[in-house]
């Protein structure tokens, strides 16, 4: 491959594209053209990860009764969840809207490997939380990947992660690290949802870093 130029113009737009992904809740039903997801999957496998072991594994939620089961799940957490408030910040979480099983055209469910052999346990032999930090970036990887091209993706983590490996059926040594919901979104914005409906503002200080 001939080695690309980062020139200003390509900085400027990733710059756009770092600013304008959003975790993505209302979704048209429009399905993704043939060939797109794959694509993005294709994308999604060139995120780094611990002794290059490549340990994400997805699943496309497709079957009807498996979306309804994971759709189930989250509303039983979710309720679970909305215990832990009180007083405003309860009713504020009531209003949340967390998810958008009921309408993303495709859903995948994305796991880590925790007993893979690809790497040879380089990396994560002192630290097993890495494999799952690996599937983490794919997650990322597609989630950038996917806006890149006008497709949205939500997170999805209200769940029982055991009753959600239980109604797909995946190995035991596969753990649960993203369910996401994606598709093209109702709308685009520059500002993360939770901020808009004041449940969480930006940190003015992220960029604190302490000195030792
Ligand atoms: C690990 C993890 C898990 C979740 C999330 C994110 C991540 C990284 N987010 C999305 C989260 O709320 C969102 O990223 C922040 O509010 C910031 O918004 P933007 O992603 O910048 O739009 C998320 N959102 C949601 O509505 N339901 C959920 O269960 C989760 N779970």
């Amino acid at each position: 491959m001939t080695k690309p130029d980062f020139d200003d113009t390509f900085c400027d737009g990733l710059t756009e594209l770092l600013e304008w992904r959003r975790d993505v809740r209302h979704f048209k039903t429009t399905p993704l053209p043939e060939g797109l997801l794959d694509n993005l999957l294709d994308l999604a496998c060139l995120a780094p990860s611990v002794g290059n072991s490549q340990p994400w594994r997805f699943v496309l939620v497709e079957d009807p009764a498996n979306r309804k089961a994971v759709r189930d799940n989250f509303q039983e957490a979710n309720t679970q969840a909305l215990q832990g408030y009180d007083g405003d910040r309860a009713r504020l979480y009531a209003n949340l809207k967390l998810e958008g099983i009921d309408k993303a055209p495709v859903q995948l469910a994305v796991f880590a490997h925790e007993a893979t052999e690809q790497g040879h346990g380089l990396g994560h032999q002192s630290m097993p939380e890495m494999l799952r930090y690996s599937a983490v970036l794919a997650v990322h990887t597609l989630w950038l990947a996917a806006r890149a091209k006008g497709v949205g993706l939500g997170w999805v983590s209200i769940l029982d992660a055991e009753k959600v490996k239980q109604s797909l059926a995946v190995p035991d040594s596969w753990s649960l690290v993203a369910y996401c919901c994606i598709g093209y979104p109702e709308q685009e914005d520059d500002t993360p949802e939770l901020v808009k409906l004041g449940w969480q503002d930006r940190q003015a200080d992220c960029r604190q870093v302490l000195k030792r």
